[in-house]
């Protein structure tokens, strides 16, 4: 079987806020939501990659905390990816738009409401129920 690609994203967390962002009409899944990353290259880890996407993508700096659930798709036509999520914070950098159309800092529950890419969906579903369970 075929390696899926591995993607990292960021779910970055600032005064209970989350950075969701949306994909620009050029790119691929023109217009849903994702969470800031990329590809992992081979000459640097999980870690490495998310802090250097996250810095090329939106000039924010971030502390990478924890690990949560790989999701593997496959989208139509296209490799299939095995998304990769870390917990992190904000630490630094004013957020400016490199690559993406929009991004917005929501809270747990209006994440819901966004058109998100497929292989985000049960990533945002797994962070969504850690949030809760962390208040209760
Ligand atoms: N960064 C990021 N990529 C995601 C997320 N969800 C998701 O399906 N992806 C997919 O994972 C791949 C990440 O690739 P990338 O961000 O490094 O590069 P790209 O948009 O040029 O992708 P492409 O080369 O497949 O067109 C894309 O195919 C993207 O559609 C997400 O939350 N964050």
């Amino acid at each position: 079987m075929e390696k899926p690609i591995r993607v990292t994203c960021a779910i970055i967390v600032h005064k209970g806020r989350v950075l969701a962002a949306q994909r620009s009409e050029k790119m691929h899944l023109s217009l849903k939501w994702e969470f800031p990353g990329g590809k992992v290259e081979s000459s640097e880890n999980e870690e490495e990659c998310l802090i250097r996407e996250v810095k090329e993508e939106l000039n924010l700096d971030i502390d990478v905390l924890e690990k949560l659930s790989p999701n593997v798709h496959q989208y139509p036509k296209k490799k299939k990816i095995v998304l990769i999520p870390f917990l992190c914070h904000y630490k630094g950098g004013e957020l400016s738009l490199k690559e993406h159309k929009s991004a917005a800092w929501l809270s747990p529950s209006e994440l819901l409401n966004l058109d998100w890419a497929e292989a985000d969906i049960p990533i945002v579903e797994e962070f969504i129920k850690l949030f809760r369970d962390s208040l209760s």
